[in-house]
């Protein structure tokens, strides 16, 4: 359960027995044909997987290279965040759960654990911090729709790392009867590499694509942001061993690296613990942790999953930080260009490619990890348009 030095399950021992319970039995119950039949059913008629490998032209024209944009914003829900909550809800009836809960900051991953949990008709409670719960409305009113409770965290920031944190009091108190779906690959083992396997659908695709596209598996460089980073990790996890591929992590700088008010994790973050898993995280000096800012609520996120601490610190991964500005401007020049409105955690991948170098021609596939409708209000308020 460690990549590198990061990683582990560094957990209450309350919380002992359900994951002993999960690290025990998951392997075994995904490894199942029964399990994988229904996993790809479901990702098939129900998610709407393969998502596209969509060559964006005038993207290419204007950056002289040979941008595919995957499209996880037209998978069921508008973000790839169901990709896991599918493979998830599974292992929760196999495990015999009766009731799920989740947290969720930008609410993609809310919205995907209560519709996951409408087509299973499994009980959904989903924790969601105050102040997102006021800066993502249409997700937090999609996830009623779809039956969830949704309960305001009110601690600390308000925001995701609050929710977790409530999400994780619920369980240690309800252990038996209850599976916890994250989000993201963070949490205690085996959460992050559980998390990665589902989202491995994505570079799965991206190689066959791309094969009969360009006649390659390889691209020269995958794009994608990173909150906790399951999209990344899904997005590179067939590339992981494949040096020719540069992994590009894009993060969020808030209002700046060195404004006090930043998501970037692996530029301003420590080794620390946090959520149960040895990682950097924004913390002060006696390991509290420092609050994070970003416009996306996706990305406002002050630790980062293991596997990202170890492509930073192993150097594999190639990490740059994004500010809210150039963000959101990056959000309406793909508007402009391809006629897509990305999510702005999205729109922080798209924006790195005015932060890196690369060669004329070079096959460059972007994660577009959902879509821009739960960001309206966001795109309205800054009215940069
Ligand atoms: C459209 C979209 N793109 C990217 C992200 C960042 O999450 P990762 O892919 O796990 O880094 C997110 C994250 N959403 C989470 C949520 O909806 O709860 C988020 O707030 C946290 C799990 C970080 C997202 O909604």
């Amino acid at each position: 359960g460690f990549y590198g030095k990061f990683g582990g399950a560094y957990i209450p021992e309350m919380l002992h027995p359900n994951i002993e319970e999960l690290k025990d039995n998951y392997e075994q119950i995904i490894a199942t044909e029964e399990f994988q039949d229904q996993f790809r059913s479901l990702l098939k008629d129900y998610v709407g997987r393969p998502t596209p490998l969509y060559f964006a032209s005038r993207l290419s024209e204007k950056y002289a290279a040979k941008i595919y944009l995957k499209r996880e914003d037209l998978c069921h829900t508008g973000a790839h965040k169901v990709n896991n909550t599918i493979g998830q809800i599974i292992l929760a009836k196999k495990l015999g759960k009766k009731r799920i809960i989740a947290e969720t900051g930008a609410g993609q991953h809310g919205v995907a654990t209560a519709t996951v949990c409408a087509l299973m008709g499994m009980d959904c409670t989903v924790y969601m911090g105050e102040l997102d719960i006021q800066r993502q409305r249409p997700n937090v009113e999609r996830m009623k729709i779809l039956g969830a409770t949704v309960v305001p965290a009110t601690s600390g920031s308000k925001t995701l790392k609050d929710a977790t944190n409530e999400a994780m009091r619920q369980w240690i108190n309800n252990p038996v009867d209850t599976h916890y779906i994250i989000g993201s690959v963070v949490g205690p083992h085996p959460y992050p590499e559980m998390v990665a396997r589902f989202q491995s659908v994505i570079s799965e695709e991206i190689k066959s694509q791309l094969l009969e596209k360009e006649g390659r598996e390889n691209p020269d460089l995958v794009i994608a942001c990173v909150g906790g980073g399951s999209n990344a990790a899904g997005a590179f996890y067939h590339y992981y061993n494949t040096p020719e591929v540069r992994l590009i992590a894009a993060e969020a700088a808030g209002l700046g690296v060195s404004s006090g008010k930043s998501a970037a994790t692996t530029a301003l973050g420590t080794m620390g613990i946090l959520h149960g898993s040895k990682t950097l995280l924004m913390q002060t000096d006696d390991g509290q942790v420092v609050e994070p800012h970003s416009i996306s609520a996706g990305l406002d996120y002050p630790g980062i999953g293991p596997v990202h601490a170890h492509l930073f610190d192993s150097g594999r991964g190639e990490f740059v930080a994004v500010e809210d500005e150039d963000a959101m401007k990056a959000g309406i020049e793909l508007s402009r260009l391809e006629g897509i409105i990305p999510a702005i955690e999205s729109a922080h991948a798209f924006h790195a490619l005015n932060m890196i170098s690369f060669k004329k021609d070079d096959v460059i596939v972007i994660n577009l990890s959902g879509r821009g409708d739960k960001d309206l209000d966001t795109y309205i308020k800054w009215g940069g348009y």
